[in-house]
């Protein structure tokens, strides 16, 4: 079984009161990360928020941002979500021109720079860009809404990236983002996987503190659920 170094829960605000996003954030304070689904409604279809409200959210946070990219040319716009205060930024390789440069710009502003794959996305291809990041993220849902299914299928391209990690070194997290809930957790972690992000079990759940301890206790001994 994979082994982690460390694994993190971060909760998807996207599954939050948008009227009430201060005190939903007051809410995940025992979390690792608030991850914050920007959408464009063109790589993606579906409009959330961008820079000025990741600026205002940046300030009253208790956990780091953690903002995943699901917009057109993210060249363009990436660095200014790091400089808007969020500490990771993940660009869609499938929608940028130049990982490399848009990397950089993501860790030169200040922030964590990581690498999103759609489903349909191999790694493979991208192998060498690892040295460039500090994340891969590996949707385990089609991007743009909360509360899908989880895809079992994309387990493989969490081991691949793991291993590819392991081989080349340095400490790279690879994170899961869709349908991630008590039920499939455990085997994201043993796939490989350490940073874990979910909407709805958290925010749906009645109790969003026990939800986030129930999630790190399933991810750590995924025999014990
Ligand atoms: O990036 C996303 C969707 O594109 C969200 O982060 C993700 O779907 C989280 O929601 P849930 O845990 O409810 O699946
Ligand atoms: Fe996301």
């Amino acid at each position: 079984m994979a082994e982690p170094a460390h694994l993190q829960i971060s909760p998807s605000i996207l599954a939050a009161d948008f009227a009430h996003l201060a005190r939903e954030l007051q809410a995940i304070e025992t979390a690792d990360w608030a991850h914050v689904d920007v959408m464009d409604a063109h790589f993606v279809p579906n409009l959330t928020l961008g820079q000025p409200v990741v600026e205002a959210l940046a300030k009253v946070s208790p956990v780091p941002l953690d903002c995943h990219l699901m917009i057109d040319d993210p060249d363009r716009w990436a660095p200014d979500y790091a400089e808007a205060g969020a500490s990771s930024v993940t660009f869609h390789v499938e929608a940028v021109a130049d990982p490399v440069g848009t990397a950089r710009a993501i860790r030169a502003a200040g922030a964590r720079s990581a690498m999103a794959l759609k489903p349909g996305t191999p790694f493979g291809p991208y192998v060498d860009l690892l040295p460039e990041l500090d994340m891969v993220l590996v949707m385990t849902v089609e991007p743009g809404f909360g509360g899908q299914s989880f895809m079992e299928d994309q387990l493989a391209k969490v081991r691949e990236v793991r291993a590819a990690v392991r081989r080349r070194g340095g400490e790279i997290w690879v994170q899961v983002d869709g349908g991630v809930a008590q039920d499939t957790i455990g085997r994201c972690a043993e796939a490989g996987a350490d940073v874990f992000v979910a909407g709805s079990a958290v925010y749906g759940a009645e109790n969003v503190a026990a939800a986030i301890a129930d999630l790190r206790r399933a991810a750590a001994d995924p025999s014990e659920v």
